[in-house]
């Protein structure tokens, strides 16, 4: 099967299933690809009402950018136009103008978080963990995730998170109001549609209305020139001697 499983079901919910469970869901430049398809089908498709992005298996969301491909990204340049593919993606994902989830079936790291904050909502496993490590790693967000944090959560909040670059459990991820409903193990996307299923009352024309009422205020904050400035920084770092240390140091320790 693809590294990327796409599925519509009678309700008008499309499933985004990230199918890489050797890499912990990591994303690549296919991944990416299949990512703007999708994104782009969605958005043109009236029947489709909801899309939900998840990961194949139970250890994974997502674990990011692709290591043992984007290690070979070395200077500014080079690091920049990856991270630019992204970050229009997100940006595409954030205002699209349709309800979104992220369904945390299993950790979500670094890009992974960016991806699960440009979704509406957040929906985990209660047993799942989350952390935007990429201070650990010695660059900063790479794909606009702090710019959408700071749209998401209160500053403070965001900014704890971010700087921290740890890793944090779903119920503490719950009470800082990151992720918006926890879920026994068992059948989360049973779960999710139980979720969902108000939201899915509605018209796509009202769904849409109410989003686009958001992406308004996003385009007034310049949030898609707040996250490429965001972009740039990382791409800066990503030159640093302790970023290719630190990967190369993930990588060794296979
Ligand atoms: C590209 C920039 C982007 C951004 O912010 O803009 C980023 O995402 S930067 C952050 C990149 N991601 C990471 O640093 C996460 C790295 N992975 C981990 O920390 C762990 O793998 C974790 C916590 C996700 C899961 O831990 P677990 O113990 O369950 O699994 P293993 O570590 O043993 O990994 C299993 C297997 O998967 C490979 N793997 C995991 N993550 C990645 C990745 N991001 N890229 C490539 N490959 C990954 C890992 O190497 C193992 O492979 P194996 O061949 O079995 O040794």
């Amino acid at each position: 099967m693809g590294k990327v499983l796409v599925e519509r079901d009678e309700k008008g919910i499309v499933w985004l299933t990230i199918n890489r469970m050797e890499k912990r869901n990591a994303i690549d430049y296919e991944v990416m690809d299949i990512f703007k398809a999708t994104i782009d089908e969605v958005a043109a498709n009236k029947d489709d009402k909801v899309l939900v992005i998840t990961g194949a298996g139970n250890r994974a969301f997502c674990s990011g950018g692709d290591l043992s491909v984007f290690h070979n990204l070395h200077t500014k340049d080079e690091a920049y136009a990856m991270l630019s593919k992204m970050g229009e993606i997100l940006y595409s994902l954030m205002t699209l103008p349709k309800p979104t989830v992220a369904l945390l079936n299993g950790t979500a790291i670094g890009g992974g978080c960016e991806v699960a904050t440009a979704c509406d909502f957040r929906l985990a496993n209660e047993n799942v963990k989350f952390g935007f490590v990429q201070g650990k790693l010695g660059i900063t967000t790479g794909w606009g995730g702090a710019s959408m944090l700071f749209e998401k959560l209160p500053y403070d909040k965001a900014m704890t998170l971010l700087m921290t670059a740890k890793q944090y459990s779903a119920r503490e991820g719950y009470e800082l109001g990151f992720i918006h409903k926890l879920f026994d193990e068992n059948e989360i996307r049973e779960q999710c549609e139980a979720y969902l299923a108000p939201y899915l009352s509605q018209s796509t024309g009202v769904l849409e209305a109410y989003k686009n009422a958001a992406i308004r205020k996003w385009k007034e904050v310049n949030l898609r020139e707040r996250m490429f400035l965001e972009i740039e920084q990382c791409a800066v770092l990503w030159e640093s001697d302790e970023h290719h240390e630190a990967v190369k140091a993930f990588l060794e320790n296979k």
